[in-house]
């Protein structure tokens, strides 16, 4: 093995997205069959015991990529050198919490290690926010980061966008392979808005095969943009392996690039594209080119598509107008 292993720092390791995602990350799968890669493990110090119970298992699975691992207790260390960190670990809601008080708890663990990977990480540093809510823990990153490009970080919405795959292969016979086009505007919330119009099936326009705008309205849009509620419902958990697998395909595309003739949804910041106000990490149809996000341009907004993006944007707006009054902007 020839190449220098690329550091990956993963949050919240010892949680559940962690136990999903950490071996498909030492298999190869984040970042290619030939790139070894070296774990760096954040955790908060209650939980370095359990992560490295996992870091044991890593061991017994002999991965022929998987050039090290480190845990760490503390985000200087954590970050240090990291080329890839995924921000898994956040402060869940908790029984009696208002949404101000879950950003601001969420604020004093984003904005720490924003600055942490501000001082130490590697110069190509590209980050992913899976904790909730993710776009806002990525902007609080992101502005504790200022020597860091902002286009650096970025929130998932790459579940949503799985999730609408299989629900819109579901409702028109296809499979998901037969998608193409498909986008998540907004936040990673119930306000998201997963958009077929310029969407296609099999090579034909999503909305004219579907051509029901009952169902979208009234079961595609809510199944999609509920379905971690219902996972959560269903499992007694919030989704784990799904989530796991989506930060692998948001990293790998970010970094391989997203195949010809086709996009995928990742919330990025915004240059002020489709009307969303510049700065705010917002969902976006995007394609990956040379290692870089870049959103789809040229797209034309129905009105019922734009007073849905208004909605989630405007909740972005909310959430960063609120972090901004708790003085973490
Ligand atoms: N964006 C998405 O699509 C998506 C999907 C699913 C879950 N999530 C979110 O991902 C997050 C993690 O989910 P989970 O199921 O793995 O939760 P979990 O509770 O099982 O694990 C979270 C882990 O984070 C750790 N942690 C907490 N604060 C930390 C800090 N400051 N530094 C490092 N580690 C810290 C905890 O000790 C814990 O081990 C949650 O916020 C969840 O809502 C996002
Ligand atoms: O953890 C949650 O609240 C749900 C999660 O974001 C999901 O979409 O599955």
């Amino acid at each position: 093995m020839t190449r220098t292993p690329v550091n990956v720092t993963v949050t919240g390791a010892a949680g559940q997205i962690g136990y999903a995602l950490l071996f498909r990350i030492a298999s190869g799968q984040l970042l290619g069959a030939d790139v070894p890669v070296k774990l760096r493990l954040l955790e908060i110090p209650q939980a370095v015991k359990a992560a490295q119970g996992t870091a044991m298992e890593l061991d017994d699975c002999a991965f022929p990529l998987l050039a090290g691992i480190d845990i760490f207790d503390n985000p200087a260390e954590g970050f240090a050198g990291a080329n890839i960190a995924l921000l898994v670990g956040a402060r869940p809601r908790t029984k009696g919490m208002e949404r101000g008080d879950l950003l601001e708890a969420n604020g004093g663990i984003f904005g720490p290690q924003g600055k942490a990977i501000n001082n130490g990480a590697a110069d190509d540093i590209r980050v992913l926010v899976v904790g909730n809510p993710a776009n806002t823990n990525a902007l609080i990153a992101s502005a504790a980061a200022p020597d860091v490009p902002a286009e650096r970080f970025t929130a998932m919405t790459r579940l949503d966008h799985n999730r609408a795959l299989s629900q819109l292969a579901a409702k028109t016979g296809t499979t998901v392979a037969d998608i193409k086009k498909l986008t998540i505007w907004g936040n990673h919330s119930a306000t998201q808005y997963p958009d077929i119009f310029h969407a296609e099936v099999a090579g034909k326009n999503a909305a004219e095969v579907v051509n029901d705008e009952a169902w979208l309205a009234d079961t595609f849009i809510p199944t999609v943009a509920k379905r971690g509620a219902a996972i959560i419902e269903a499992r007694g958990a919030s989704s784990a392996a799904s989530a796991a697998n989506a930060a692998v395909d948001h990293v790998h595309d970010w970094v391989n690039g997203t195949p010809e003739g086709d996009w995928t949804s990742a919330a990025i910041p915004s240059d002020g594209s489709y009307g969303v106000p510049e700065g705010i990490i917002s969902s976006f149809p995007v394609v990956s080119k040379n290692g870089k996000w870049e959103i789809v341009q040229g797209l034309e907004i129905n009105d019922f598509s734009r007073s849905r993006i208004d909605a989630s944007v405007a909740e972005l707006v909310e959430e960063r107008d609120a972090v901004k009054g708790l003085g973490l902007l």
